[in-house]
């Protein structure tokens, strides 16, 4: 099946959050976080969420870096919509490769919508062994599906019941380097 075109789906899309504003809550959740980890010897596990947690998770961390918070890198592929619009079971295409017995892991994902990616994702970080996994994402889908017990420490921006797409986030594969979310029109 051939993808619908990116640029007519975006003429009649929904700006939600421009880049102006998606940066500014980015700035703020860096420190918030920054407050965490401070004193901290040794720098959190930085895990992106691939593929849609890379760009907010690059700008996160140069953000960090900013304010003096030192991060080491890997990242994790996990996927449940593979190009859909809607989820199905979840897929884990990588893991992260740097033992976490014992670090305090931070994950960085675009998106938290009904919460199974990350409900996975942080169990299997603590059935490593990680001191402490906190969940830092840039968007929160409001709306009553999301399964119990699942939540962000720090969250960016929320966005309505809607599919969601710009900023890493994709609509068909396409789409992820937009700098701003957009919603499809209803
Ligand atoms: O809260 P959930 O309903 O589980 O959905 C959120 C997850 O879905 C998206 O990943 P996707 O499966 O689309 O993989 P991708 O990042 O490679 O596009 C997104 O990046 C989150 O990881
Ligand atoms: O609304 C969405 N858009 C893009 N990716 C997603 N993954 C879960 N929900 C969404």
């Amino acid at each position: 099946m051939t993808a619908p075109d990116l640029r007519e789906v975006l003429a009649t899309a929904e700006v939600i959050h421009d880049r102006a504003t998606l940066e500014a809550a980015i700035e703020r959740m860096a420190g918030e976080i920054a407050g965490e980890y401070a004193n901290d010897a040794r720098p959190p596990l930085y895990i992106t969420v691939m593929h849609g947690g890379l760009p907010f998770a690059a700008s996160l961390a140069m953000e960090l870096g900013t304010l003096g918070i030192d991060l080491e890198f890997d990242y994790l592929h996990a996927t449940r919509y593979r190009g859909q619009t809607s989820g199905s079971g979840l897929a884990w295409l990588h893991r992260p490769a740097t033992p976490m017995q014992g670090r305090r892991v931070l994950l960085a994902d675009d998106i938290l919508d009904e919460g199974h990616t990350l409900l996975a994702v942080k169990r299997w970080c603590e059935d490593q062994g990680a001191a402490d996994v906190r969940v830092a994402v840039l968007a929160v889908k409001v709306h009553d599906r999301c399964i119990e017990g699942v939540c962000a420490d720090y969250v960016g921006v929320e966005v309505p019941d809607r599919y969601v797409f710009g900023y890493g986030m994709d609509y068909h594969e396409q789409g992820r380097n937009l700098p701003a979310i957009y919603a499809l029109a209803e």
